[in-house]
């Protein structure tokens, strides 16, 4: 082993929680190295999270022109241009980029591009993209190694070269016929853009239904909003093969003797945690049966001064999760004592309209035994949908037997820009009439909330 460089703090991967825990401790004087072996900023700016909704976005507009007319608006010929799409994309993922490398310099933080694993105590190897490699020493190690789209040992789909979300954003050409497999959060939000694009969408779902943990309204609503937008959606799929090559032609076979046949496949079946090959044996750090690192509340791997954030550690798989991961972390190492337990995880699924959630659903109060009272309305009830003809949906409220926010969900157009109202409200535990009781501006959504605080029923005496 060559003479290892000594370092404050070492971060494997340079996600959410990654580079923002080396700005903090770089802007503090640390010397600290963010090890990186694919791109900088992790997934969200590059490949997952933001470059999605920029192309989501290009597919709205698709489908403003679509229903121009609605709007008195007479336009000529138009097509969609997916060279220009990708290009839009890339420009912002450009610009992403330059803001990171500026944050890194800002912050004095280094990054070392390559791949990092523990080859003693305290002491990881970078195998540089460059070529050869370093030994970096500290004994404060973060690792936020991410996650990476599964593919299941479906007989034929390897072979395929099925589509992940990474290749279907740099599409520069529309599909004939996208199967889309998994009908979760991924194949929700790229089944829909690529429809208004223009492609022929077909989601297999193995669950009886899309988004099946969700409420029975939600699941029909979506159901029923792509149904008129001229998704086809198989559930209850069980597939036994898959054959052909995506991008040329592929065909899905299903055990009640179905055959789905496509152009492109695109998988979108959940996520595997970045564990692997890391000489995690070398310094006794555990993984949990999903593969994930095993970590404790406060985020503590199973070797001592190894902490790990985001995906990789199990936590909910969003950005703003990950990036509370960095706020606990960095708070605990001043000092505090701060946990993951019992925390807020709101989560939006950026269909049009888009899926708002935070806290307990019917269903889980249900299941958990937790008597609640519902208040409801139709979108169309926020006048301000009407103005926009955007009424499809509802937005619905579960409430305490103290008056208390127990969840809130809206499926409506802009829904997500109401859900810190609503965790304001929850996390200072404040009645529901905190918020009923606001002077709410007109014609906004959030006027809505007052529609949907009368709805809920008094307090029996
Ligand atoms: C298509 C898509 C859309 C999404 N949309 C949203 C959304 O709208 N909102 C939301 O909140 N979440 C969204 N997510 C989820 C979100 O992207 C992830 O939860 C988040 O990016 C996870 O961040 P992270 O900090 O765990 O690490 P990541 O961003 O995954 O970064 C980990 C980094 O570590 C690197 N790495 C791994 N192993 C090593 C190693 N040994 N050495 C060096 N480097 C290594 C990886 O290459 C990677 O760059 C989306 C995900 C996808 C796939
Ligand atoms: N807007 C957002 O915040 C956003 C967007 C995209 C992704 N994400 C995050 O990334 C994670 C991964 O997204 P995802 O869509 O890959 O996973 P997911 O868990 O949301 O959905 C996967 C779906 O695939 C189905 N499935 C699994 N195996 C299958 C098979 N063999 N055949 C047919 N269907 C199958 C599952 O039943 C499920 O409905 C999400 O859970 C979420 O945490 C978040």
């Amino acid at each position: 082993m060559s003479t290892p460089e000594q370092y404050d703090a070492l971060i494997i991967g340079s996600g959410e929680a990654g580079k923002y825990l080396s700005w903090h401790l770089g802007s503090q004087g640390k010397k600290v190295a963010n090890v990186e072996d694919k791109r900088l900023g992790g997934a969200c700016p590059n490949i997952a999270c933001l470059p999605s909704k920029n192309v989501i976005h290009s597919a709205k507009v698709a489908s403003f022109f679509q229903r121009g007319s609605e709007f008195g608006i007479v336009h000529g010929d138009w097509h969609v241009d997916m060279e220009a799409v990708s290009a839009r994309r890339q420009r912002m993922i450009d610009g992403l980029r330059d803001m990171h490398l500026a944050n890194y310099t800002k912050n004095n933080a280094e990054v070392v591009m390559g791949f990092g694993r523990f080859i003693a105590d305290k002491t990881i190897e970078v195998a540089l993209n460059a070529g050869g490699t370093r030994t970096l020493r500290s004994d404060y190690i973060f690792l936020d190694t991410g996650s990476r789209a599964t593919i299941d040992p479906i007989p034929g789909l390897v072979e395929s070269v099925p589509l992940t979300h990474i290749e279907l954003l740099e599409l520069t050409v529309l599909p004939e016929h996208l199967l889309v497999l998994g009908g979760g959060f991924i194949g929700l939000e790229l089944a829909q853009a690529m429809r208004r694009f223009g492609a022929n969408v077909t989601i297999i779902e193995r669950n009886p239904t899309l988004v099946h943990r969700e409420d029975p309204d939600v699941t029909e609503g979506l159901h029923q909003l792509f149904k008129d937008e001229g998704i086809d959606i198989v559930t209850s799929a069980n597939i036994t093969r898959v054959e052909g090559t995506s991008g040329k032609s592929v065909t899905v076979y299903l055990s009640d003797g179905a055959k789905l046949q496509g152009s492109h496949i695109l998988v979108a079946t959940g996520r595997t945690p970045n564990t692997q090959n890391m000489g995690l044996d070398v310094v006794g750090i555990k993984t949990i049966p999903t593969g994930h690192f095993q970590v404790n509340d406060r985020l503590q791997t199973t070797a001592p001064g190894v902490w790990a954030m985001g995906d990789c550690a199990g936590s909910p798989h969003f950005t703003h999760i990950s990036f509370d991961d960095f706020r606990i972390v960095r708070d605990n190492l001043a000092g505090g004592n701060r946990t993951t337990k019992n925390r807020q995880v709101p989560s939006v699924t950026f269909t049009d309209p888009e899926l708002a959630h935070v806290g307990l659903s019917e269903n889980e109060a249900k299941k958990q035994g937790i008597a609640y009272r519902l208040g409801k309305i139709p979108m169309a009830a926020a006048l301000r949908t009407r103005t926009l003809d955007e009424t499809r949906g509802f937005m619905k409220v579960l409430i305490g037997s103290d008056d208390h926010i127990l969840g809130f969900t809206a499926f409506g157009s802009g829904t997500s820009e109401l859900l810190p109202v609503i965790q304001l409200a929850m996390s200072a535990n404040l009645p529901y009439s905190a918020v009923h009781n606001i002077i709410l501006t007109h014609p906004t959504l959030s006027e809505g909330f007052i529609n949907l605080f009368n709805t809920v029923p008094k307090k029996q005496a």
